[in-house]
């Protein structure tokens, strides 16, 4: 039996709720072997980020090196990536072992509003990074920032999904959590052929921190072990928003997805 594998290269979250924690937590419950490659180790907890402190370049080529050598990850998922030129060594080690299962996080900023991605990063983050995903997962205000557009109907949603996509993403998803308010929340998925709407009810709390990692985290779990695209999203949709609505309920602040909810039947 193949196990599926999967690596993440992101930041550490003290707190346990976003980036790598997250991360294998979700790769984890969703019958996935996780290994790490870390740019940054972050001091967080519910209530914001108090320091970010990246790690050497030479630090995470070696990570990266000593995995892709010997323990052959059959997705790979990034995160926080802090600097361009982690961004640009990330882009040259994908193409050197033709890692062709992609997800781009563009993760740029945490939740209490910290930069968790340098601001002339992003050139590279478009220029070199999203032409290899085989998805990206922006937000709203990610999104926007990707692609210099105002993002506020599905109109807007379905434009610049397709500027992404021409951009070299294979798949684009615009994660609905920060849309204007309503009862639901909708995921749009772009192939650059069909669009697919993902929607749930929409959880009144202040409990999401972690939810796009942790999405992410799942779609890449779900592509490890060979599922479509689509496929990947539905299950990542699923574990979301029992993660959301399984409220852990701990922290002064915007608190920890609880990522044992959807399998917590079994136990
Ligand atoms: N309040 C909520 N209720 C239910 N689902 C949500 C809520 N907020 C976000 N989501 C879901 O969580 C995932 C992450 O979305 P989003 O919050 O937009 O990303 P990020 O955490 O990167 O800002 C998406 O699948 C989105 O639909
Ligand atoms: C180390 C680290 N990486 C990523 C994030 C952002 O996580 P995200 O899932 O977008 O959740 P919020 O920060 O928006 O709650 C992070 N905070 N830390």
């Amino acid at each position: 039996m193949t196990v599926p594998r999967a690596l993440t290269i992101a930041g550490s979250d003290s707190g346990g709720g976003a980036g790598i924690q997250a991360d294998l937590k979700t790769f984890q419950e969703l019958g996935v072997f996780g290994m790490t490659a870390i740019t940054a180790v972050t001091a967080q907890n519910t209530l914001g980020v108090q320091g970010v402190y990246p790690l050497s370049v030479e630090a995470l080529k070696t990570q990266i090196q000593s995995i892709a050598t010997d323990l052959n990850p059959h997705a790979i998922k990034t995160g926080m990536l802090f600097n361009a030129e982690m961004i640009q060594l990330v882009s040259e080690q994908v193409r050197e072992y033709n890692w062709e299962n992609l997800i781009v996080d563009p993760v740029m900023v945490a939740k209490g509003g910290q930069s968790l991605l340098l601001e002339e990063a992003v050139e590279a983050l478009i220029t070199s990074l999203l032409p290899l995903a085989k998805v990206i997962t922006p937000n709203i205000p990610e999104a926007e920032v990707l692609t210099g557009m105002k993002i506020v109907t599905l109109d807007h949603k379905k434009a610049a999904a397709k500027k992404l996509h021409q951009l070299g993403a294979q798949h684009v998803i615009i994660k609905g959590g920060h849309d204007i308010l309503g009862d639901t929340v909708s995921d749009l998925l772009y192939d650059g052929q069909y669009f697919e709407e993902f929607t749930g009810p929409r959880k009144e709390t202040k409990h999401t921190h972690g939810t796009g990692c942790t999405y992410a985290a799942a779609i890449t779990a779900e592509i490890s072990k060979g599922r479509s695209v689509s496929e990947a999203v539905t299950t990542a949709k699923s574990f979301i928003q029992a993660a959301i609505e399984e409220e852990l309920g701990f922290g002064s602040g915007h608190g920890p997805t609880n990522h044992w909810a959807f399998n917590k039947t079994r136990f």
